[in-house]
């Protein structure tokens, strides 16, 4: 089978990786040569996963025609990036619609699209039904080192959810199905802005309450949000929502909670950014999260603190007074 990976970032090239191993012919897309080239002759991609070492059969190429006769194409760029990737991919695409998989975490700042949205709005609707996602807790650096892991697929046919499935699973990766595309979109990008929160309250070095109490708060909120969007309230309390969550929240290796840490330890964003060599997707996601909020009408404060701590440079020690001198109430809006 072959596949092709648009995106030769940490995660493009560890879903590779996975994928090579099983036997697949695959092949990275990516934009710079100089990323080809290390993959191609030294089998290591050094400016995302160092010191991990590819299978031969995992290639990358800059060429879009690589495109034509792939069975397969896993989505792998920043969610800013997938609209306009997309559209200049899309005359090189396969004849026939074969099943794309997301694996992006993200919501469009400006049309506030999830990206099957993104995908509807860009491919022919023969290829809308073929789309699904793949999300959870999925450290790229712990796939690539074969590290146990659990993720979700979603889709909205069953039999093309339940080839991806089959396609990812290994011995090491368990894949389970979901037919719940939105919410597993909107609790993979959601996630993020509450690991930011996260690492700002640790980097503030507020304790393991305040730690455990965000988690919790966070997950209701993002679970109402993405409920309100039309989400199924229980795929919060699964791997894509409960599961990353936490990982996000917690893991030393969470992009979202270093820029949330730095922040806490009094970094300027416009520094930490300005440094930053992967994407860290919640920094836009919370301009995104606060939009779609609002024009939902549900109230997302730890969202919202964030938001003001990133955008309105408030001070990371009254995110903290604002979220706990809130009006007093129900735990549970049953
Ligand atoms: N890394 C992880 O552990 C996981 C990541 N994800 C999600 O996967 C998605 C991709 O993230 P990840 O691989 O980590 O990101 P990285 O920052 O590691 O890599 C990003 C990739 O996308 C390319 N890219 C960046 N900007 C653009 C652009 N404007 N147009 C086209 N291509 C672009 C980069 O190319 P170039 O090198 O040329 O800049 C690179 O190939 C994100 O939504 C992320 O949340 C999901 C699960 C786990
Ligand atoms: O989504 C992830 C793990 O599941 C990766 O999180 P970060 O983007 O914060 O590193």
């Amino acid at each position: 089978m072959k596949v092709v990976i648009i995106g030769a970032g940490s995660w493009g090239t560890a879903l590779g990786k996975l994928l090579a191993e099983k036997g697949k012919d695959v092949y990275l897309l990516a934009r710079r040569k100089e990323v080809c080239e290390s993959i191609n002759k030294r089998h290591e991609n050094p400016f995302y996963l160092p010191r991990i070492k590819l299978p031969n059969n995992l290639k990358a190429t800059v060429e879009p025609n690589v495109l034509r006769k792939s069975e397969l194409i896993v989505l792998a760029v920043p969610s800013h990036a997938l609209r306009k990737t997309l559209k200049s991919l899309r005359d090189y695409l396969p004849e026939k619609p074969v099943p794309l998989v997301s694996t992006i975490k993200g919501i469009e700042e400006e049309t506030l699209a999830t990206m099957s949205q993104v995908i509807k709005d860009v491919l022919f609707p023969e290829w809308h039904s073929f789309y699904t996602v793949l999300s959870g807790p999925s450290f790229a650096e712990e796939v690539a080192r074969r590290l146990p892991t659990a993720v979700t697929i979603a889709g909205y046919e069953e039999e093309i959810t339940s080839f991806v499935q089959k396609t990812f699973a290994s011995q090491y990766f368990r894949t389970y199905r979901s037919l719940d595309v939105m919410g597993v979109e909107l609790a993979g990008a959601l996630k993020n802005v509450i690991a930011i929160a996260v690492g700002i309250s640790d980097g503030l070095e507020l304790g393991l309450n305040a730690r455990a109490a965000l988690i919790t708060r966070g997950l209701a909120e993002i679970s109402r949000l993405g409920v309100k969007l039309g989400a199924n309230p229980l795929t919060f309390s699964g791997l894509a929502g409960m599961g990353d969550l936490v990982l996000t929240c917690t893991g030393s290796l969470s992009r979202n909670r270093t820029v949330g840490l730095r922040l806490g330890r009094g970094e300027k964003l416009k520094d930490i950014l300005a440094g930053l060599t992967q994407v860290a997707e919640g920094v836009r996601t919370t301009a995104s999260v606060r939009k779609l909020a609002q024009k939902v009408n549900v109230e997302t404060p730890i969202c919202e603190a964030v938001y003001q701590v990133l955008y309105k440079k408030e001070n990371p020690y009254d995110m903290v007074s604002t979220l706990l001198s809130r009006k007093l109430k129900q735990e549970f809006d049953f």
